[in-house]
């Protein structure tokens, strides 16, 4: 893997992921389990940020404390599943803008359906991170990245939580200056286009549908 593929190592995300992967474990557990990763992957997805001082004062006294600085967050969600790292990564960053990217995978072609987009108007201003637990065949994110590129981002990175190595290289041969970030690169795609070991299908998980 090049230099722009990290994997967040962190004997935490390891463990939360393991019981994200357990079969058993229900609708409920995979979604809180989904919200504490992405704290914990936001952590270190923001360890880049810039910082200025302010002058402040405690009850003590002035003081010139850090600061966030430079460009502004922009967090794109690939729905639906992206929705449950999204949430997480707002909790952290409460005046991140959002934006949303609909996209299906058609299960015979796997090839990524878009039905929806809004984005903040001055995208291409922010620092964007494009989120979605799967990256499978890397379909949807290559499209999502693609059509953010249309409306003007210029400075993404993409963030996940499970990917298979036939995702990742294909992003990174689509969008090479896209870093990819994700706590896991599992072993295969299958020929359903699943990720295994994986965790199944990461929207219906999340939202008990089938
Ligand atoms: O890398 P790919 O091969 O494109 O697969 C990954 C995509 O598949 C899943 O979405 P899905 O199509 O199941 O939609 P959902 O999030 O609404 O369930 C997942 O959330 C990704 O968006
Ligand atoms: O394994 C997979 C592949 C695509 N989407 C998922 O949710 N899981
Ligand atoms: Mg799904």
């Amino acid at each position: 893997m090049d230099d722009n593929v990290t994997v967040i190592n962190h004997p935490l995300i390891a463990h939360k992921l393991t019981l994200m992967r357990r079969k058993n474990s229900s609708t409920q557990k995979f979604r809180s389990l989904l919200r504490e990763v992405a704290h914990l992957l936001t952590y270190e997805i923001t360890r880049d940020l810039e910082l200025t001082t302010e002058t402040i004062e405690t009850p003590l006294q002035e003081m010139d404390a850090p600061t966030l600085a430079g460009k502004k967050l922009c967090f794109v969600s690939i729905l639906r599943a992206g929705n449950g790292l999204l949430e997480g990564m707002v909790e952290l960053m409460p005046s991140a803008r959002v934006g949303h990217i609909g996209m299906f995978r058609d299960p015979e072609s796997l090839q990524a359906v878009e039905y929806y987009c809004k984005v903040p108007q001055d995208i291409e201003e922010r620092r964007v991170i494009v989120v979605d637990p799967m990256l499978a065949t890397g379909n949807s994110a290559i499209a999502a990245i693609t059509h953010l590129k249309k409306q003007g981002a210029k400075n993404m990175k993409f963030l996940c939580l499970l990917a298979a190595p036939e995702g990742v290289k294909a992003l990174r041969e689509a969008h090479p200056d896209v870093p990819v970030f994700t706590a896991a690169i599992d072993e295969r795609l299958d020929e359903h286009g699943y990720i295994r070991p994986g965790l199944g299908d990461a929207g219906d998980r999340m939202y008990g549908t089938k």
